[in-house]
């Protein structure tokens, strides 16, 4: 750990003083928590120690705690039991506008930050881009990209994959959301997503020059235009992508998406399957870098081609290593009762699919890669309904789930044809903790050609 680290670290374990989020009214406990140090509260903890910081805090509070950090004070639902109440959210009480605080200027009217009846009509409209056929239609041309595009990566040791992979699943995105060679306007493209994405979590949310919000909103503006300027060819086209699904989308009462909902929900779907694809795949490509009999297996799997349940279980053990969507974000819009806690009206809820994923009452050596825990003798995801949440839950569950795992099985499928790899003895990732779990080194590997 480093000198930094060490002192983030003893800065926010400090005993700094306990009090209550709310006064509870009689026969509800409140919530318990600590602003952390004074003005930036515990956002450098959470900035730098990620996972680590909310593992700890549960340790220390329960799955139920409050802190201050980014400006704001959050409370934490951790563990299967407290994820379960706000996700499924039978008392409707949870709304999405927590999303709003950190990524509304970025991703505004997107699925995800829908609501209650607005939500479901919109989902319900959205459905017909995520039907079987659409879903196969769209992973034969993620096969055909890949076969084109992975056997002409060099075999250059120290070649980074992860960009790699992030240009990859972009071209992915284009081709199969929207059939359309962005040519020129690629990499502008690229940095817009990347600048959308980070902005989420500035320190300073305000758009200063050379911040990152202000770039976040710059990079909102490109897409707006982009996807604005394309929109009237999709209109008149029948093409099988993903925008033209959105476009032509129609419920039985004759209900269709208006121009600004397109356009919102292209610019959500283009970030919410492009990240967190990349993540998943870069995730899957460090452990079995790093555990050579593992890849043995999987390719021996894939090269014979009869199934992919192998592959499965690692990228399922992957995805709860490293979860893509690490945190989910809620707001109250009544009060309410959280495992025992009183919550009230206004609250930013936090849900942690990666704490979930790490609880050791739940995964016996929790930080140990073994795909073997998904298996069917085994299930250790079974234990509870929300141990293993990479998904998320409840009526906001991730509608690409089924073509996201079809994405990141073919990409790798493929991968695993054309390449072995491997990492230095001791390697060690770091995964960005500021954002989305994302390697800060690029995941730097050696390949070599698996022989035709
Ligand atoms: C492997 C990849 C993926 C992971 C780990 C993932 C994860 C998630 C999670 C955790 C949520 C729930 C958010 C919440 O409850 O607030 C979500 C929602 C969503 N995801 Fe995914 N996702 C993946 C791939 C995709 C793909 C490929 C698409 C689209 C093509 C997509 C589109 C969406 C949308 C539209 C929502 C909002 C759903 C709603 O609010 O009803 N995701 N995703």
């Amino acid at each position: 750990m480093s000198v930094a680290d060490r002192l983030v670290r003893w800065l926010s374990d400090r005993p700094w003083p306990v009090r209550e989020y709310a006064p509870a009214p009689e026969g509800l406990r409140p919530i318990l928590g600590d602003s952390g140090p004074p003005v930036l509260g515990h956002t450098i903890a959470v900035l730098r120690q990620g996972i680590d910081f909310g593992l700890r805090r549960y340790e220390r509070f329960g799955p139920v705690t409050w802190i201050r950090a980014f400006g704001t004070t959050v409370i934490s639902a951790a563990g299967p039991e407290a994820a379960q109440v706000v996700l499924a959210n039978k008392d409707k009480a949870y709304s999405q506008q927590g999303w709003t605080f950190f990524i509304g200027p970025f991703f505004h009217r997107g699925l995800m930050l829908l609501d209650f009846e607005e939500h479901h009509h919109h989902r319900r409209l959205m459905q017909e881009a995520f039907t079987a056929d659409r879903i196969a239609g769209y992973t034969r041309k993620v096969a055909e990209l890949a076969a084109r595009e992975i056997p002409l990566w060099p075999v250059t040791p120290g070649f980074e994959v992860y960009p790699a992979l992030k240009k990859l699943t972009l071209d992915v995105a284009t081709e199969v959301f929207m059939a359309t060679e962005v040519g020129s306007e690629a990499s502008r493209l690229r940095k817009a997503f990347v600048d959308t994405v980070r902005a989420g979590t500035s320190v300073v949310r305000y758009p200063v020059p050379g911040g990152r919000w202000k770039a976040g909103l710059q990079g909102r503006k490109m897409l707006e235009d982009f996807f604005r300027r394309s929109l009237p060819q999709k209109r008149a086209s029948v093409d099988d992508d993903l925008f033209s699904a959105l476009c032509h989308a129609k419920t039985d009462d004759g209900a269709v998406f208006s121009d600004d909902d397109v356009v919102n929900h292209m610019i959500f779907l283009m970030m919410a399957a492009h990240d967190t694809s990349t993540i998943t795949t870069s995730a899957v490509m460090y452990f079995l870098g790093k555990d050579q009999e593992w890849q043995d297996k999987v390719r021996a799997e894939v090269l014979a081609g009869d199934s992919s349940d192998t592959l499965e279980l690692v990228i399922k053990e992957s995805m709860r290593l490293v979860a893509p969507v690490p945190s989910l974000v809620r707001e109250t819009v009544k009060d309410t009762e959280l495992l025992g806690h009183f919550v009230p009206k206004g609250t930013k809820i936090m849900v942690t699919p990666w704490i979930n994923h790490l609880l050791p009452e739940y995964w016996p050596d929790p930080k140990r890669f073994d795909p073997l825990r998904f298996a069917e003798d085994r299930r250790e995801d079974k234990v509870h309904r929300y141990a293993w949440i990479p998904f998320g839950g409840g009526v906001h569950k991730c509608i690409g789930m089924h073509f996201g795992m079809s994405e990141v099985k073919t990409l790798l499928t493929q991968l695993l044809r054309t390449f072995r790899w491997s990492f230095p003895e001791g390697y060690e990732v770091r995964w960005d903790p500021t954002a989305l779990p994302i390697p800060t080194d690029g995941l730097p590997l050696r390949f070599e050609q698996v022989p035709q």
